[in-house]
């Protein structure tokens, strides 16, 4: 879905100077991050599949090694969605709603990074929970 030109629900003066301080590049920072949220509903599912790991390794008392593995698996799928969405509305604000195949390489290969990421992450998930998933399955 292409994304919309202009935020319409903005009621704030629209600033294209550079931030006047620190709280100033935070807040903007934070609302970047608020955009993710909203704009892609994979986030949702990605935040709700982090929240499910971090039960289950607190409920199997994970070592510090491996919530070092979860948080860089977690981390990573984090990361190539802020790019997918930043490669998505530079994609969206060049070409319009107009068809260009460049447009589609751009937006198909960022959609294949969190595909990649997620692809790593399972790879972490299993090979770390797979002790404790093995010794639950002994217990029947
Ligand atoms: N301007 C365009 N030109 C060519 N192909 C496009 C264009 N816009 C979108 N596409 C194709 O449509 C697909 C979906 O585009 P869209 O912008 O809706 O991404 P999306 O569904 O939000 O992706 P994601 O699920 O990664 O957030 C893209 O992966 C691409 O193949």
């Amino acid at each position: 879905m292409t994304m919309a030109l202009h935020d319409k629900g903005n009621k704030k003066q629209p600033q294209i100077e550079k931030n006047s301080n620190f709280l100033q590049a935070l807040g903007h920072a934070l609302e970047g991050i608020g955009q993710l949220l909203v704009r892609e509903r994979n986030m949702r599912i990605h935040f709700a599949a982090a929240l499910i790991v971090l039960i289950v390794g607190l409920k199997v008392g994970l070592g510090r090694s491996d919530w070092l593995w979860v948080t860089v698996a977690v981390f990573t799928v984090i990361m190539a969605e802020f790019v997918n969405t930043i490669v998505e509305a530079i994609v969206d604000l060049i070409v319009g709603d107009h068809y260009f195949f460049l447009a589609k390489v751009a937006k198909d290969v960022a959609s294949g990074a969190v595909l990649a990421a997620v692809g790593f992450a399972i790879i972490i998930g299993i090979l770390i929970f797979q002790p404790y998933i093995f010794a639950y399955l002994r217990t029947f």
